[in-house]
């Protein structure tokens, strides 16, 4: 069995599981189900949901791994937190093989508190990245990854409004960056939220390299992976603000995938993503992404536009 076999199955259904869970929730999402975290930003019953699928899918065959998970249980608490923290026992119940109780709920979403760092194993999980493109009915994927003493080694993206191949729905298919030589070619993809990347840089960067094609608009990691099997060469997620670090869950199963499939990753100063350093990249600024013949002529335009500022 080659390495990491079992860990890539466990993940595999784990995030099936969990998508599921979250194809269930929108059909039948209601307003009430989506609060608004301390930062500003919203979460729902089915980003609580999926994490407590994940991490107790993965708990039952790894109970020693740790986790950084986005989400904390603080807001399904109490009286306050009952009619939430109902509807995701809910939800969770219909896909585990083994009922959990309201406690249990609460402690297996709390797993994915670990802080992350630079030895040992951890899994890293967003139970659902791309909440607004979710809200909306657009792209959202929910990513796990597993990091060995700082590097991803394994990762898995569910994208359940990503199209397949209507060819092959069901096969497994290795997928691979589309080959380009001239950036002028390329089209890139980038955030459907302005404030989480800048839309008028990326414009900028675009012109300089000569990009006629307009930007394909994407919630989530589901950018990665449209890179990853060449639907778009290029992903750009330029800084809009000088202090926001990522997290290393939005972008450690998206990563793995680019490199896997013959792309490079790099942050806007051309260094590779470092996640051994906690729950950030505290280290790394924005993310550059695109196939390796143009990754360093993307580089010189990001830096022309970002560094002239
Ligand atoms: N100021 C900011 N700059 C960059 N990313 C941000 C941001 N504020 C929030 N985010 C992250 O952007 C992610 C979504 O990325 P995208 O815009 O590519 O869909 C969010 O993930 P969640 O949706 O999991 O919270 C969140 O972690
Ligand atoms: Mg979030
Ligand atoms: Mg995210
Ligand atoms: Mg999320």
């Amino acid at each position: 069995m080659s390495a990491l076999a079992i860990e890539r199955a466990v993940a595999i259904n784990a995030v099936l599981r969990a998508s599921k869970v979250c194809q269930k929730v929108f059909q039948n999402l209601v307003t009430s189900d989506t609060v608004i975290k301390k930062d500003r930003s919203p979460v729902t019953v089915a980003d609580f949901s999926s994490q407590a699928v994940v991490n107790r899918i993965l708990y039952e065959s790894f109970p020693n791994d740790p986790i950084v998970g986005e989400e904390e249980s603080g807001s399904l608490r109490g009286d306050s937190g009952k009619e939430l923290r109902n509807k995701v026992l809910s939800l969770v119940n219909s896909v585990l093989d083994t009922p959990l109780n309201d406690n249990e709920l609460l402690e297996t979403i709390d797993r994915g508190n670990f802080p992350g760092g630079s030895s040992g194993r951890m899994w890293t999980l967003d139970p659902i990245d791309g909440t607004m493109g979710f809200i909306r009915g657009e792209q959202f994927c929910v990513g796990l990854a597993l990091i060995i003493d700082g590097d991803v080694h394994l990762g898995v993206l569910g994208c359940p409004n990503f199209p397949v191949d209507l060819k092959a729905p069901e096969e497994e298919t290795q997928i691979c960056l589309a080959d380009i030589s001239s950036p002028s070619a390329a089209s890139f993809c980038e955030s459907v939220v302005a404030a989480h990347s800048s839309h008028g840089d990326a414009a900028k960067i675009a012109s300089l390299l000569g990009i006629t094609k307009p930007p394909l608009r994407m919630d989530s990691m589901c950018k990665y992976c449209a890179v990853a099997r060449g639907d778009a060469d290029i992903y750009l997620r330029l800084p809009v603000s000088i202090d926001y670090e990522e997290n290393i869950w939005d972008h450690a199963a998206g990563c793995i995938l680019i490199k896997e499939a013959g792309g490079v990753v790099s942050d806007i100063y051309n260094k590779p993503l470092d996640f051994s350093l906690g729950r950030t990249l505290k280290t790394n600024k924005g993310v550059v992404v695109a196939h390796s013949k143009i990754h360093g002529q993307v580089i010189d335009a990001v830096q022309q536009v970002i560094l002239k500022k």
